[in-house]
């Protein structure tokens, strides 16, 4: 029986700051990176991996943190883990004593969900099975169990999330040849990073419309004339019908949020993103009274199910954009895909980030096959750097994720990658840190 026998935390960070790839009015120089986790085990070639997201400093906070949440898996049998996914999520996720520092929440959420992505993806890998086919090859009654409902069933009693996957069943195997044929939809966000010129966002704009894309995100909110004149580019370039979408990354308080949302409708923008602080939901709320029919969007920083839950009781959000790395992994997720389906709100995952493209298809294909069966309104992220260091990188043609078919959650990273790119210590940092230092 294979046990895990040690866990791996590195801290690796690519330098997306030189080029102002994932740059918004927020967050200007972010270096995308990851807390990286690996699960060993003694069976050969049996490893799990998962990751958080980060934007550069902090990631050895989140790695430190791994650390001791992966703690009481060495030594444990993989099967036996496997088996009851909801069971090895509970007992981390309740640590008596880490618990104090979130709960759910911050630095020890993250690390949960980089060791808990690298369980999911170890699952996956030990049944042969890509993530996506693992949980839609689940019975409601397995899903709901896996899922944490813990705080939410005021909203949604576990009675009728089975009632609600049950609903959805008989379709799954149609909706996954519906998929291999389509792909699953996604938008770009590559044309609008902020620090790109003018001249490079028309030409990267033209490309998205030439590659088949429908939907282009752009970062606003930095300067009201910049982005009237980058909308107007995007508009110009894409038509009247393939979507737009902006995003502000929470610059904004509620009464400017409205204010210049307003000065862009002229664009027709189809969702404002992020447009105040992620845990303002009444906030949310009035934004989206007061911007209607443009619609609102939130949840890359949506830090726990509970603001989901609020969220959609409030009717604060018109899309869901929950994150693959920074909810409590697969288990949190679960959660919200069933209460986003409950409140009938589309979910449209965040992808802005090292490997969450890689992720986010898994969870968006599972979606559409067991739990809310539907594509209306869903279109998910994508993002066009950093793929070349992932062993399965996703695919994307014609505007939509082909179907993963290699086993796990697409979440491993190349170990010359790693190497390179391990903070401050790999080989790419030091040639800068010595560049720098001559
Ligand atoms: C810092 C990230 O790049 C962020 O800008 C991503 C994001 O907001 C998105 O993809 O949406
Ligand atoms: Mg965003």
């Amino acid at each position: 029986m294979p046990r895990i026998t040690s866990v791996e935390a590195v801290d690796v960070r690519f330098p997306t700051s030189l080029t102002q790839d994932g740059s918004d009015a927020m967050n200007k120089d972010g270096d995308h990176s990851a807390a990286y986790v690996v699960l060993h085990t003694d069976a050969d070639g049996l490893a799990g991996h998962g990751f958080t997201f980060t934007i550069g400093r902090g990631t050895d906070l989140c790695v430190a943190a791994a650390l001791q949440r992966a703690e009481p898996l060495i030594g444990r049998d993989v099967g036996e883990l496997c088996d009851d996914l909801g069971a090895v999520y509970r007992e981390l996720q309740s640590d008596t004593q880490l618990r104090w520092l979130g709960p759910d929440k911050g630095v020890v959420h993250l690390a949960l969900a980089a060791v808990m992505n690298a369980v999911w993806d170890l699952a996956a890998r030990r049944a042969g099975v890509p993530l996506w086919r693992l949980l839609s090859e689940m019975s409601p009654e397995q899903l709901v169990d896996a899922a944490d409902l813990r705080y939410l069933t005021d909203a949604l009693p576990r009675e009728q999330a089975i009632t609600l996957l049950a609903s959805r069943e008989s379709g799954r195997r149609q909706r996954i040849a519906e998929l291999e044929v389509s792909g699953y939809p996604c938008y770009t966000t590559s044309a609008g990073w902020l620090g790109y010129s003018d001249a490079k966002l028309r030409r990267l704009c033209e490309e998205a419309v030439a590659a088949g894309y429908n939907y282009v995100k752009l970062k606003v909110g930095a300067s009201l004339d910049d982005d009237i004149r980058r909308c107007r580019i995007a508009r110009e370039v894409l038509g009247p019908d393939v979507h737009l979408m902006i995003d502000a990354n929470q610059v904004w308080d509620v009464p400017e949020a409205i204010e210049w949302v307003k000065a862009l409708a002229a664009f027709d923008p189809l969702w404002i993103e992020e447009p105040t602080s992620p845990d303002d939901v009444l906030g949310h709320a009035a934004i989206r009274k007061a911007v209607a029919p443009i619609g609102v969007a939130t949840g890359e920083h949506g830090m726990n199910r509970v603001l989901f839950k609020q969220m959609f009781q409030a009717g604060a959000i018109d899309y869901c954009q929950l994150d693959a790395a920074r909810l409590g992994s697969v288990n949190e997720i679960l959660a919200v895909y069933l209460l986003a389906a409950w409140f009938d709100v589309p979910v449209c995952p965040h992808a802005g980030g090292v490997g969450l493209c890689e992720l986010v298809q898994h969870l968006a294909i599972f979606d559409y096959v067991a739990v809310s069966g539907s594509l209306d309104g869903r279109v998910t992220e994508y993002v066009d750097h950093l793929h070349e260091h992932f062993v399965e990188p996703c695919v994307v043609r014609n505007g939509a994720y082909v179907l993963p078919g290699a086993p796990g959650y697409s979440a491993e990273m190349y170990r010359q990658s790693l190497e390179t790119y391990r903070f401050p210590d790999g080989s790419y940092w030091t040639a800068r840190a010595a560049g720098a230092s001559t």
